[in-house]
């Protein structure tokens, strides 16, 4: 006993020494292990997670990034255990069916808990029979079938965004249409899942449904960084509680508008005619009871809220400020409607017929993809072969679509506007497959974005009917707009004059 209080006095007496020798075996450690010091990337990076964690916290992480991978390769150590990778090659590994790469614990941000334990979004669940059950058990709501019926539900939205911009377009005032767009796909996302929404278009965010997702998306993207952080923070529900409260009011209002949906899906008859999600999912229900609970049906329902507004709107967003930015594109989109007689309300299956336009969109949606963090992953238990490198279990890695979209092996000339990339005119049918491959806006594989076709049809119905109700043009060029990313690239300042178009 003497002799050990000797130690810690003699250790105490000259921290001075003995803190700097600490910290040397600790970075060496972190340096060294496994052999990883080989992997390409910053000293400072391999060190310490700290550096990656303040260029997650200044929101600009997507520009250090390219810059790493500019200078280091197709693989770049971003942190001591943290692996960002840029090789289109490497997508199905990752990322495939049959992928052994569970999510990695940055996605634990995003876990929410109700008194029954974890709830099943399919976005966190690295359970994998549970994650395949609940990706069959709504595959059908999510599919074109299930598109043509949530179709009609939308029109009154659009309807109600054309008459509010036809205000801005008779007084001549600049709008802010990037923020109308974020309330238009909040009302267009609870029109299709519930048949009712809470107008934010009018209200703006009475449910504070943006204000969580800022708070969440920024809090994913900064302690992600250092995952472990989570236990002490937002996983504590004294934490929680303060910082996003107890849901009160919104939440019963939210718990109503499912509920009378449920009911309505209950009593239904007849599959044919529009149908919402959840009343679809009912009928899954009814179908084949054991196939899906009322809890996955809720889980599914509020996931696409949270999933599929913002995301949505950031994707328009982007389309609309390159097309704007970009007049040639601008015009030959215009006239590419007008060729084919669209009427309005546009319908999907019209829209999508136009080419350019679908090329337009794509194009948008690869300079500006919604997400732009890597799409983290964790090496499995016996270890990976990574771009040529050998990855122990538990490494983190993943590709981020901002950065493989820039990528000028598989996109020429990446930071151009230029939708004729996409059309099978002016790109080889090869380069086109390698390009489709290498589009992560919508991630890849397994866990791909269920919501995918219910967003393109959005932004296919919507990017038309603006053209058509409006000429646009960008205040002072764009000056306004700007983004951070905070794992979603939400940008603001996308502020347009609006002309009631004529011809
Ligand atoms: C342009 C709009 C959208 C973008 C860019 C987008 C992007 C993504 C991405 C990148 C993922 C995969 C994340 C990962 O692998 O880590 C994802 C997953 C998901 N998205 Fe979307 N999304 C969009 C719209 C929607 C919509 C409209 C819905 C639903 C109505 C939706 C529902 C989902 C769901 C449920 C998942 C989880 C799928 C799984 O993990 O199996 N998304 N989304």
């Amino acid at each position: 006993m003497a002799g050990s209080a000797h130690v810690v006095r003699t250790l105490r007496e000259h921290w001075y020494v003995v803190l700097p020798a600490a910290l040397l075996v600790y970075f060496l450690f972190q340096r060294y292990r496994h052999g990883l010091n080989r992997i390409p990337g910053p000293l400072i990076r391999s060190i310490s997670p700290i550096p990656r964690l303040v260029s997650a916290f200044k929101g600009r992480s997507h520009e250090d990034d390219i810059r790493l991978h500019q200078k280091y390769g197709q693989i770049v150590r971003i942190a001591p255990n943290s692996f960002s990778i840029s090789d289109p090659a490497e997508i199905n590994q990752l990322y495939g069916l049959g992928t052994k790469f569970l999510k990695s614990p940055f996605y634990e941000l995003s876990e929410a808990h109700d008194e029954e334990g974890l709830i099943p979004d399919t976005f966190i669940l690295n359970d994998k029979e549970l994650h395949s059950r609940m990706k069959r058990n709504a595959a059908n709501a999510y599919s074109m079938n299930g598109l043509v019926q949530m179709e009609p539900l939308i029109e009154p939205v659009t309807e109600r965004l054309i008459k509010k911009l036809q205000v801005y377009a008779e007084s001549e005032k600049v709008v802010d249409i990037g923020d109308i767009i974020a309330n238009y796909t909040m009302d267009a996302v609870f029109a299709l899942t519930f048949a009712n929404d809470f107008d934010y278009m009018s209200r703006g965010d009475v449910l504070g449904i943006h204000k969580v997702m800022k708070v969440a998306s920024w809090y994913m993207a900064v302690f992600g960084q250092v995952a472990w952080s989570h236990k002490f923070l937002l996983a504590n529900p004294i934490v929680a509680g303060w910082v996003f409260g107890d849901g009160g009011q919104s939440q019963s209002d939210m718990m109503d508008v499912a509920n009378s949906e449920v009911q309505k899906g209950k009593t239904r008859v007849s599959e044919d005619g529009p149908m919402t999600f959840l009343q679809r999912l009912i009928f899954n229900q009814r179908d084949n009871p054991k196939s899906i609970n009322d809890r996955e049906v809720l889980a599914h329902a509020f996931g696409n809220i949270t999933a599929g507004s913002d995301t949505t709107a950031t994707a328009i967003r982007g389309v609309l400020y390159h097309l704007l930015k970009t007049p040639e594109a601008y015009q030959k989109l215009i006239k590419e409607i007008q060729h084919a007689s669209l009427t309005l309300p546009v319908s999907f299956a019209d829209a999508n017929k136009v080419e350019y336009l679908g090329a337009v969109i794509k194009e948008g949606m690869r300079l500006h993809p919604s997400v732009g963090m890597m799409l983290a992953r964790t090496v499995p238990r016996e270890g990976a072969v990574i771009c040529g490198y050998n990855l122990p279990g538990g490494a983190e890695v993943g590709l981020n679509p901002w950065i493989l979209h820039r990528n000028p092996d598989v996109f020429p000339d990446p930071d151009k506007f230029w939708p004729e990339r996409w059309l099978s005119s002016v790109t080889s049918e090869e380069q086109r497959r390698l390009m489709n491959r290498s589009f992560l806006t919508f991630g890849h594989g397994a866990h791909t974005c269920s919501g995918r076709w219910i967003s393109m049809m959005e932004a296919t119905k919507l990017i038309p009917t603006l053209l058509m109700c409006y000429d646009m043009e960008l205040e002072d060029g764009g000056k306004t707009y700007r983004f951070d990313n905070f794992w979603f690239m939400m940008q603001e300042g996308l502020r347009v004059h609006l002309r009631k178009r004529t011809v």
